[in-house]
Formats: C-alpha cells, structure tokens, sequence
C-alpha cells in the first residue's frame, strides 16, 4: 500500500469486542481506543462503526423465554448500546478524545436528504475533531429493514464521506483459500478488480456473534474499492493493529482502490437494497451503457417499465433477459416515464452522474 490514509472508516465486529464466553472485552476494546487516538495524533480523521450492542448487553439481562425473537434483538441492541458508547466515552475521554453517537437505519440512506443530513453531519463532527461512533439503530432497524450487516453501513459511510480507507475488523487476519483454521489454508494478501473468483473459498461458517458473515464482508469491501476506497479486512484481535495499518505492516486481505467515482455514484452504488421500481433496455440501450463513452439511459430505449417510483427514487435496471444491470437515480417518476416509454428526443429517465453499472463488480 503506497498511499497515505488521511480519512479513515474504522469496523469493529462484535466478536472482536467479545470473549470467547461471550462476555465483553473491554481490554481488546481499550486497546483499540488507544491505537484509534494515535492515529489521530499522527494526523488522520477516523470515524468508527462498532458492533457489540446485542452481544454486550446478552450476558446482563434475563429476558423472559416467551419473548418474540425481533423483541428479544430490540431489548438487547437498546440496552447494550449504552453500554458500548459509555465504554467508548471513558475510555477515549482518557485518551484525550471526544466521541459522538450517530445510530442510523438503511432508509437513511435511501432519501438524498437524509444521506445529505448524515454526511453533514459526520463531517462537521470531524472537523470539530470529535470521533464519530456509529452503529445501525437496531431498535428500529428489525427484519427486512436492516442493513446486511454493519459491513454494509461501514461500506456505505465510507463511500458517503469520501474516506479514502475502509478497515474491516474481524476476528481473522482477512479472507483465506480454504478454512481460517486450517494451517494450511493461504491468506490472500491482495484483490484487485480483475481477481475473480474468491467467493469459491467462503464458507458460510460465521463468528459468534457476526451476523453477515465473510461474503458479505468481501462484497462490501470490493464495492467500496470499487468506489475508489483502499479497503482492508484485518483481524482486531490482533495487538497493535491499527499500529500495523500506519506502519504499513499490516497483515490483512487488501482490496485495491478503482480510480475514484463521482460522490452521487457512490451514494446510487449503495442503494441495492432499496430500489422503489424497474427499467427493462433493450440491447441498443444496454450496448450504450456498457460502452466505453459514459452515457444517460433515455426512454427510447426503455421496453417496459415496473414498480411505482418518484422522481428522485433509485431504480434498477434490467436487461430483456430478466439480468440485473444496475442502479440509477430516476429523473422522473414512473408515471411520466411509462407516457415516453420507447420514444425519441426525450429527457433521459436516468443522468449518467446518477449511473451505476454493476459491470465492474461481478465477483
Ligand atoms: N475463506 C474464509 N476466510 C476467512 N474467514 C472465513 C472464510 N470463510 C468463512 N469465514 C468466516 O467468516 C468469519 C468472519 O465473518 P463474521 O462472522 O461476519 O465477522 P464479524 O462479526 O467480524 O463481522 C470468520 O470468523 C470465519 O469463520
Ligand atoms: N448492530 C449490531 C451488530 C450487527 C452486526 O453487523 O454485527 P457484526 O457482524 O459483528 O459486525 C449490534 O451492535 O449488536
């Protein structure tokens, strides 16, 4: 790794925060503390996203048998949040830090004016040089509603910053040819965009307490290289390893940074998971926006039209043979978009700036 991190989104797992009986670890998390404020004495900006709500609060209540599974999730994240930001705010306030609590939902993300609001947000505590901490609000965030996993908020933060690092902090040194445990499993040292296929190596076998897994971890992390960020899986058990991260010593899985993509190509790249509608290209469309010029979609070449969608809300992009495409930014809603269906010389439905093709990332 040649470049210099000035803007770091730090992840912490919750099996990194906990023992292996399940109980907290506030000497892994004091030392991480530390580790954070040193980078911020040698100069970087680090906004941190932990896990370990659930987990910290699991060993300290009893919560009734009979009690609804969400409920259970809902008791335990509320609770054991607390817990989390006040460990975290004794510990940095030694360290000479201020920390602040952002707990966010993935329809914050959704609406421009609440991403705006968020990225606002992080960076005016930034520049007033207070850590952000930021976990999802598992209070609210239950079921269909949730983030895949804090990897994904993680991704997405990064993204909606602009930091130019993202560390995944697990409970192994990064992703393997074969089984962690297997000594003779190798650790892959680097990805780039033309690695292919990694996910042939990942099992579905998960920490504790982690709830995406190491799939999700990787297309996280390959999503947000491929938005220009250097990206880096590394295990936070590990002592000193942030200290290896700003030494370059790191030993981690890295993922390479793309060139670097627009800010609103970013925030179209992240919205997968919550598109409002569907737009069906006929080849010529598809040909043109898997040319090399950069090109808007344009109703001429749209052939159907699915979902009932406003202006402003993302949609996907499919080809005639049902093949996800991807993501845009519709400049008008679905009403206006099935009146020009097919026609020429018409605004396009999706601005290339508001563009995601999933073409560079399929794994
Ligand atoms: N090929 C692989 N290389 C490394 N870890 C893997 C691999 N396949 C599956 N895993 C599992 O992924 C786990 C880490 O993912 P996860 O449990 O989601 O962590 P976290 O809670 O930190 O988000 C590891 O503990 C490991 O068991
Ligand atoms: N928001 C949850 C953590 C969810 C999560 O993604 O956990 P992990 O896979 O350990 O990063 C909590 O604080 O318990």
């Amino acid at each position: 790794m040649n470049h210099q991190p000035q803007l770091v989104v730090v992840k912490i797992g919750s099996n990194v925060l906990t023992q292996k009986d399940g109980s907290p670890d506030r000497q892994r998390m004091a030392s991480l503390v530390k580790q954070i404020a040193y980078l911020k004495e040698q100069g970087l900006q680090v906004v941190l996203v932990s896990s370990g709500a659930v987990a910290f609060a699991r060993n300290n209540i009893k919560i009734e048998d009979k009690t609804e599974s969400v409920v259970r999730k809902q008791i335990l994240a509320s609770v054991g949040q607390i817990d989390i930001v006040q460990s975290y705010k004794s510990l940095f306030q030694e360290a000479g830090h201020q920390i602040a609590q952002i707990v966010v939902t993935p329809q914050d993300f959704l609406s421009r004016r609440h991403y705006l609001n968020i990225k606002n947000c992080l960076l005016g505590l930034l520049n007033h040089n207070i850590i952000p901490i930021i976990n999802e609000n598992d209070a609210v965030a239950v079921t269909e509603l949730m983030f895949t996993d804090n990897d994904e908020l993680a991704s997405m933060t990064a993204a909606m910053i602009d930091a130019d690092t993202l560390i995944l902090l697990t409970n192994v040194d990064g992703i393997y040819k074969g089984h962690p445990d297997n000594p003779d499993s190798i650790l892959i040292e680097r990805v780039s965009r033309k690695t292919s296929g990694i996910s042939r190596y990942i099992t579905t076998s998960k920490s504790s307490f982690g709830r995406g897994g190491m799939s999700s971890k990787m297309k996280m992390a390959r999503k947000a290289a491929y938005l220009g960020i250097h990206v880096f899986i590394a295990n936070g058990n590990r002592d000193n390893v942030l200290l290896d991260f700003h030494n370059g010593n790191l030993k981690a899985t890295y993922f390479e940074p793309d060139s670097s993509k627009p800010n609103l190509k970013k925030w179209v790249a992240h919205s997968d998971n919550y598109t409002k509608g569907e737009v069906i290209v006929n080849e010529g469309a598809k040909e043109a926006l898997h040319a090399e010029d950069a090109a808007s979609l344009l109703p001429v070449g749209i052939v159907g039209i699915s979902g009932n969608f406003s202006k402003g809300d993302i949609i996907r992009i499919k080809d005639e043979n049902g093949e996800n495409l991807g993501l845009g930014k519709a400049e008008y809603g679905s009403k206006k978009a099935s009146m020009t269906l097919g026609l020429s010389n018409q605004k396009p439905i999706i601005h290339y700036n508001y563009l995601y093709l999933f073409k560079y990332h399929s794994l």
